[in-house]
């Protein structure tokens, strides 16, 4: 059994992700360590999953490298400092998405693409999360932002209810509007992709991964 520490864990990502870890034993993976703010670390651990906040994203981080063990990171509205300091990671392996999700990486992707096919189109971004989301905009709409080369204030935002995430990217013309629209159904979509890539990151070389890596390490694994 492999032992993950879970920074976060009575967190909403922290606790979706102990559930399928503990529902799921053919993952070999077990909760070690479920740490909150301030905690020490007593005992051990082969990987770092953390969905907290920048100072526990950034604690976590110092944690994995004195210990030498991986490190994933969903957490957003990260300082740039620190996504430099991971980038330049050479210790351990680092791991960082501001949506973990395969299927937001291909979303924004047909985002990319679709910039490319309407050149002549107004670019607009809109996102809806739940009442007690801190950040805004969201981590992954600031991605599609600098996928569509959209100042951050231009993009516009709602925080209501229960909403898990909702992603619209709109091409406006005078004659028509073309809408892509990512809505995640509920937090397992995160949650189990997060454990899927700390397996994943549990086998790689010291350094800096994305979503790109990981998205490519998944298509050659279907190809076979
Ligand atoms: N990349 C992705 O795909 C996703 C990213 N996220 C991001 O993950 C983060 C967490 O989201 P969510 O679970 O909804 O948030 P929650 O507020 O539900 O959970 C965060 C947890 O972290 C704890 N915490 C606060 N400070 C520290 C610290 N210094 N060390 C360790 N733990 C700490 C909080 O404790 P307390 O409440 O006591 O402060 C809380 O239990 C956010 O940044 C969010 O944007 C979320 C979903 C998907
Ligand atoms: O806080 C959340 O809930 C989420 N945060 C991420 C973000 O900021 O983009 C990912 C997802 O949308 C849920």
């Amino acid at each position: 059994m492999k032992k993950v520490f879970i920074n976060g864990a009575e967190g909403k990502m922290g606790k979706a992700i102990a559930r399928i870890i503990q529902s799921r034993p053919e993952l070999g993976l077990e909760v070690s360590i479920r740490r909150e703010s301030g905690q020490a670390v007593l005992g051990d651990f082969d990987v770092v999953i953390d969905f907290s906040t920048p100072q526990g994203a950034q604690e976590a981080f110092s944690i994995a490298r004195k210990h030498r063990r991986p490190f994933l990171t969903g957490t957003t509205n990260l300082p740039e400092t620190f996504l430099f300091q991971m980038q330049e990671e050479e210790k351990i392996p680092v791991f960082y998405a501001p949506n973990v999700s395969l299927s937001v990486y291909f979303f924004t992707e047909l985002v990319r693409q679709a910039a490319c096919m309407f050149p002549g189109y107004e670019a607009r971004l809109h996102e809806i999360h739940h009442q007690y989301k801190k950040d805004a905009p969201s981590g992954t709409a600031k991605k599609l932002a600098d996928v569509l080369e959209l100042p951050y204030e231009n993009v516009t935002y709602e925080r209501t209810g229960e909403v898990v995430g909702t992603h619209t990217a709109s091409f406006v013309s005078a004659f028509d509007e073309i809408t892509l629209t990512h809505e995640a159904k509920n937090r397992d979509l995160f949650a189990d992709s997060a454990v899927h890539i700390a397996l994943w990151l549990m086998k790689r070389e010291s350094g800096f991964y994305t979503m790109s890596d990981y998205a490519k390490f998944k298509l050659k694994e279907k190809r076979k």
